[in-house]
């Protein structure tokens, strides 16, 4: 028969378990109204991204390429690889090309002007909408839409609605991708995220990354670009932080110096290292360096597959920590041998 102490400790350790459940359930809940997202990255499809290359849209011979690249993802570029005066034609070469272009394994993806330009309304209207005739079907349009120079919530809110008006009830939801080119924008970036999140949610695209626009935001801090980048570190690194919080990808500078695949190697390593998903290219000269950096090696590979078995048998054995080939293996260290393999299986994946 229990006596009343033991009666008293077994309520004791109930109610300590209840308030324990409900701690854990108000933190999940304030995360989630935070815009965070619970779900780890791991669990969710994952469209591979290493090599985000720019294709003028007026330049209808570099469109013709898209299928022989290379690349993960093509960006039919309306914003600043096109200028003002041929805007209306890099419209009309993107909605043909969208016709005529078939790819395997290339995320077709459109980048609209900003906001600001006041030129996002017409792209979206002319290829997405029926500005420029009859609507594409939903196969035809771009799976991925990149939104440039986001300083501020409203924009989006902007673009969101256009966004709406322009799918004409066809079942589309792009996954969307927004760049962070200012001050403004990366103070307002987790904000942006927040509510990107939320229109996620709502299934009017699908937030999946986030582009450090360097160029633009060396301009905004009025900053001598190095060529070792000392002066954008502290946005480069920011940026990473916030996008990985909410389970995004994260795409690196461009390398504007073509001829530079030295420098491109380095800064390539360099931003995989740091945590970057992938890099902004803009000739098919960068293509394969920048590819690589982002594949993990296959020596990499191979401990990632080492340390999860490992892991996995001391688990069993009711070991938490372990010594791997020197190195003192946890939880953290699981984690990032499953990122090395997710990356692995998503690259390799049959068309
Ligand atoms: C900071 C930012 O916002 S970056 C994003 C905006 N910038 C851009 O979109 C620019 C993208 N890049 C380009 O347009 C081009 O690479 C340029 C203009 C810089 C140079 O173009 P070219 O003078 O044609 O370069 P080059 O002669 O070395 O090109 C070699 C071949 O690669 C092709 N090529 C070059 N760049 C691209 C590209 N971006 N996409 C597809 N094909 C390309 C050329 O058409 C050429 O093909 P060919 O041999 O069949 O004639
Ligand atoms: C890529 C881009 O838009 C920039 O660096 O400004
Ligand atoms: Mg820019």
């Amino acid at each position: 028969m229990a006596t009343r102490q033991s009666l008293f400790l077994i309520n004791f350790c109930k109610q300590l378990n209840t308030i324990v459940q409900d701690r854990c359930k108000d933190r999940v809940i304030s995360m989630i109204r935070m815009g965070y997202s619970t779900v780890s990255n791991i669990d969710q499809t994952y469209i591979p991204r290493r090599t985000v290359m720019y294709v003028p849209g007026h330049d209808p011979k570099k469109l013709k390429k898209i299928p022989n690249l290379g690349v993960d993802c093509a960006v039919l570029e309306c914003e600043d690889g096109v200028a003002i005066n041929m805007k209306v034609q890099a419209r009309k070469n993107i909605r043909e090309a969208l016709e005529y272009l078939i790819v395997k394994n290339v995320d077709l993806a459109l980048r609209v002007n900003s906001c600001s330009s006041q030129l996002m309304e017409d792209d979206l209207g002319a290829i997405i909408g029926s500005d420029i005739g009859e609507p594409a079907k939903v196969e035809r349009l771009p799976q991925t839409i990149l939104l440039p120079k986001l300083d501020h919530v409203q924009e989006l809110v902007t673009f969101t609605e256009r966004l709406k008006s322009v799918k004409l009830n066809r079942k589309y939801c792009p996954y969307l991708i927004t760049y962070v080119e200012s001050t403004q924008g990366l103070m307002n970036m987790r904000d942006i995220m927040k509510q990107a999140a939320k229109y996620s949610e709502e299934g009017i695209f699908r937030m999946d990354g986030v582009v450090f626009g360097s160029d633009d935001f060396v301009a905004d801090i009025g900053a001598d670009r190095t060529s070792d980048a000392k002066e954008l570190i502290y946005a480069r690194q920011k940026i990473i932080a916030i996008a990985k919080a909410f389970r995004l990808q994260v795409i690196d500078m461009v390398h504007v110096d073509i001829e530079d695949l030295e420098g491109l190697k380095r800064t390539s390593i360099e931003g995989a290292k740091m945590g970057y998903t992938g890099k902004q290219v803009i000739h098919p000269k960068q293509i394969q360096t920048v590819q690589e950096a982002f594949t993990p090696s296959p020596v990499k590979v191979k401990w990632a597959h080492e340390l999860i078995e490992g892991f996995e048998q001391h688990q069993k054995s009711g070991k938490g920590a372990f010594v791997f080939r020197g190195q003192m293996i946890d939880m953290p260290l699981l984690r990032q041998a499953k990122n090395i393999l997710r990356v692995v299986e998503n690259v390799h994946r049959p068309s």
